[in-house]
């Protein structure tokens, strides 16, 4: 049996969760570099729960300052099954207000300045981004937030931009025609990089606004972004709070495969693999390298 530690990575206006017990802020070294911030290992009636700020305390460091393969193995060095994600996001939708929950399904990634893969040369592989989110996981916080009363909508399209300056009115604009939902700067490549780790990823986006497209609704700004996530926040600590007490102990097997992401990923040869390439994989891909 696997057991089941739920990782939560906290975005903008999300620094802690109050309420854990035996809690402990862990330094977590990775050979990819230092993760935004030490890890707060804690458990809530006995379920095992990995906390990192995305931004580290204090939000020191910007979207593309973030080193999102550390976090990512820092998590999975943590023993973390499981990654929810919270995330500040701009609404492109009319019916997605200020306040609103969304539990999306899909990801365009826009960004361009960020590591976004733990293999390349010396051991080469290529996972499917086809189901970003796992499912299971998604139902999981839906379930949480339906028994919490809290309404999350079910899918959605994620766009995640370069930054960290928000959005021209024209990129608004042409993200609404491309169908997607709601907008923020960092869940690229953090998914990639989970499902690389085999690690199950779901986010729960928080719109703060209503990006720069909406006629009545003034161009987001920081103050907004911070005002509504601090309207939100008891909310989202709640939610994920239930979500821990009632998460399976074991871990359930994800139905598209990211527990397995790896299984038929890798395209090097074993006689052709560089060994300080995998050796930093010790924790990402150890499952399947040493087979
Ligand atoms: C402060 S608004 C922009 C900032 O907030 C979001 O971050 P996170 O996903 O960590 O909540 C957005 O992606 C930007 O990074
Ligand atoms: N409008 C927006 N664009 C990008 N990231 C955001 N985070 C919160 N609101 C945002």
């Amino acid at each position: 049996m696997t057991q089941a530690v739920l990782g939560i990575i906290g975005g903008s206006g999300l620094y802690d969760l109050p309420g854990l017990e035996k809690t402990e802020w862990r330094q977590v070294g990775t050979p990819w570099g230092e993760p935004s911030d030490a890890i707060l290992f804690a458990e809530l009636d006995g379920m095992p729960l990995r906390f990192l700020p995305r931004h580290g305390r204090g939000h020191r460091i910007s979207p593309s300052g973030i080193d999102y393969r550390a976090n990512i193995d820092a998590m999975k060095r943590a023993g973390v099954t499981d990654i929810v994600s919270v995330s500040a996001v701009g609404s492109l939708k009319e019916e997605l207000a200020p306040g609103d929950f969304v539990l999306v399904d899909q990801f365009i990634d826009r960004t361009f300045a960020r590591e976004k893969s733990f293999f390349g040369t010396g051991l080469v592989a290529h996972v499917s981004m086809a189901d970003p989110v796992s499912p299971g996981l998604a139902a999981r916080i839906a379930a949480a937030g339906a028994a919490e009363d809290i309404s999350c909508r079910r899918g959605g399209t994620y766009l995640v931009m370069e930054g960290p300056q928000f959005s021209s009115r024209a990129e608004s604009e042409l993200y609404r025609t491309w169908g997607c939902d709601v907008i923020g700067m960092t869940n690229m490549p953090e998914a990639k990089l989970a499902r690389e780790a085999e690690i199950c990823y779901a986010t729960i986006a928080m719109v703060t606004d209503y990006d720069c497209w909406h006629p009545d609704h003034g161009a987001v700004d920081v103050s907004q972004v911070i005002r509504v996530m601090g309207e939100n926040t008891a909310r989202v600590q709640r939610l994920v709070a239930r979500l821990a007490r009632d998460f399976p102990r074991e871990h359930e097997p994800c139905p598209v495969g990211s527990d397995r992401a790896l299984d038929h990923a890798i395209m090097t040869a074993p006689g052709a693999r560089d060994p300080g390439l995998m050796a930093k994989l010790d924790a990402v891909a150890g499952r399947v390298l040493s087979r």
